[in-house]
């Protein structure tokens, strides 16, 4: 039985998912240490910000197929050491996109009428009007640092609210912040005119500590800063200090550094700032779609189908794969038979897509001839995440060449691998929609279905030669289920492919080399 851990709170409606498919446990609050210990009895890990997905987590996860992140931030999952390890890293993109939103927007909100501090206030027995004198955000310029989801919307609603906007975002286009009503400028720019700076960017190494003291020199004494992005990004000390000494006005900050927040100068501050325990995407309505969208995911790859939000696949979408399905099939198998052809060390791959193939998308394709070209050396280890940085690895330069002009069969594929022992190419085409041929081998005409056993030989085309072969094999009580010649020129050179019932010991692949017009002989299994 399977059996997935959810290592964070998440919907019930995600756990509900869940079993349909596996045994699952609901383990939250474990200690770093705990999760390393439990985490190998597991074939799926759901999770959300609390939990650190450590490169030792993955390590010890040797069952581990999929992390679910019930929300969008993957930065607390080491994405590289999931991908070298073949496990499929997926989030839900826009199931907390409100949620995320409305928080920022309440934020800038609470913030300008010390909402926060008032009530408390208002708590402690008091009524103080004068103290609490904000301002409006009506006709103020909102900087929104990241266009994405989130800050699309929480632009739109400002507009709506009469606020002017500068957007800084790097990539994406000055059309695409024109429908938002932003007007893109440099971030140097958005700090010096902005009354409201709002982040919405992912913690990378670039976005670490944008906001440092250095930036918050360039903004307003007046302005107001709203973090429900990432911790990290803005340098909470000098966030501290800008605010204590009155050269910002005022913070909204949802995220921090390190999670929980402990002892920190944010605390000490007064009604300028408004700190919420990350809730950005604590809703009812986005803890129901996040838990969906993930568990759903997560079930999805146990039954061995594809994830439609992977973030160390792309491309892989379900609707891709069902469309390519049987083209993803061909060229797993023709990689696996020009790299058992090849043999020794592949130091390159050239993927040709022809006909109608050659406006598909590729890059799946040629993931899947990867993963077939490096699944004899590294059998079930390679699979479809990990097969380009694996190829990466050894070294092999991929390249792809695209041909519409072929017209053969609707989508064809052409793969040559060039190795330390040689040069070898294989074509493959599909009959119908599903039935996968070998067209050519070493760019001998050949029409074949593939098999699991199959042997291939190099000769000379001369009469006597297939007779020898075929009594050779039966000599040794091999069956052959089908047999095929294929020749460039009468009485030139030839390839014969044979489908066999059973492996081919290598003692025999050896007399078969040595019978008289046999030039070589391979024997393949796929
Ligand atoms: N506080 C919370 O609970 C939540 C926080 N988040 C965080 O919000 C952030 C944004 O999320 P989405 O809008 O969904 O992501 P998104 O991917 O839709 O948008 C991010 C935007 O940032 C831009 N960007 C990337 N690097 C940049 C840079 N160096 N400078 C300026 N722009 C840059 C990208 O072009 C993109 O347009 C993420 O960090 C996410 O983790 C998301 C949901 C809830
Ligand atoms: O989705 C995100 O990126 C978030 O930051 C939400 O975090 P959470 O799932 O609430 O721990």
């Amino acid at each position: 039985m399977l059996k997935v851990l959810v290592s964070d709170p998440i919907d019930q409606v995600g756990i509900n998912i869940l079993s349909q498919v596996a045994t699952v446990d609901v383990k939250t609050n474990l200690s770093p240490e705990q999760l390393v210990e439990v985490i190998g009895e597991y074939d799926a890990l759901m999770i959300r910000s609390g939990t650190q997905v450590t490169a030792e987590v993955i390590e010890s996860g040797q069952k581990l197929k999929i992390i679910g992140r019930a929300g969008v931030g993957v930065d607390n999952v080491d994405v590289t050491m999931a991908t070298r390890k073949g496990i499929v890293v997926v989030n839900s993109p826009e199931g907390n996109t409100i949620a995320a939103a409305e928080h920022a927007l309440a934020m800038m909100m609470s913030m300008s009428r010390y909402i926060p501090a008032a009530d408390a206030s208002m708590k402690e027995g008091k009524w103080n009007r004068k103290a609490f004198t904000g301002v409006e955000v009506y006709k103020k310029t909102l900087g929104v640092v990241g266009l994405g989801k989130i800050g699309a919307h929480v632009a739109t609603v400002a507009h709506a609210m009469g606020m002017r906007l500068l957007a800084f975002d790097p990539f994406v286009s000055a059309e695409r912040a024109d429908q938002l009503n932003c007007q893109l400028v440099e971030m140097d720019v958005l700090l010096r005119d902005s009354d409201y700076v709002t982040l919405h960017i992912p913690k990378t190494p670039e976005t670490a500590n944008l906001i440092n003291a250095e930036s918050i020199a360039k903004m307003k004494p007046t302005a107001r800063i709203i973090n429900c992005a990432r911790g990290g990004i803005i340098d909470e000390a000098a966030l501290a200090t800008a605010l204590a000494e009155g050269r910002l006005g005022g913070a909204g900050i949802d995220v921090y550094g390190s999670e929980p927040l402990g002892e920190s100068p944010l605390r000490d501050l007064g009604r300028e700032i408004v700190l919420t325990p990350h809730l950005g995407a604590s809703t009812e309505e986005a803890q129901v779609n996040v838990a969906i969208d993930v568990a759903e995911q997560i079930r999805d790859v146990l039954l061995g189908n594809s994830a439609r939000s992977a973030v160390n696949i792309p491309g892989l979408r379900p609707d891709v794969v069902e469309k390519l399905k049987p083209y993803l099939q061909l060229a797993e198998t023709l990689g696996n038979l020009v790299g058992q052809l090849a043999g020794g060390r592949i130091e390159a791959l050239n993927i040709t897509l022809r006909g109608d193939l050659a406006s598909a998308q590729s890059q799946p394709i040629v993931v899947a001839a990867l993963k077939g070209l490096l699944s004899h050396a590294l059998q079930e280890r390679v699979n479809y995440v990990n097969a380009s940085i694996e190829a990466k690895e050894r070294g092999i330069h991929v390249t792809e060449t695209k041909d519409e002009s072929s017209r053969d069969y609707s989508g064809s594929l052409r793969l040559v691998a060039t190795g330390n022992l040689g040069e070898h190419s294989v074509d493959g085409a599909l009959l119908g929609d599903e039935e996968m041929r070998v067209t050519s081998l070493d760019d001998f005409p050949i029409n074949v279905p593939p098999s699991r056993h199959m042997l291939f030989t190099l000769h000379k085309d001369m009469p006597g030669l297939i007779g020898r072969i075929g009594s050779l094999l039966g000599s040794f009580n091999v069956n052959i289920a089908s047999m095929q010649v294929g020749r460039k020129i009468v009485r030139g050179d030839a390839v014969m492919v044979l489908s066999l019932d059973d492996p081919l010991p290598d003692n025999i692949l050896n007399e078969i080399k040595q019978v008289a017009g046999i030039t070589d002989a391979y024997t393949v299994t796929l």
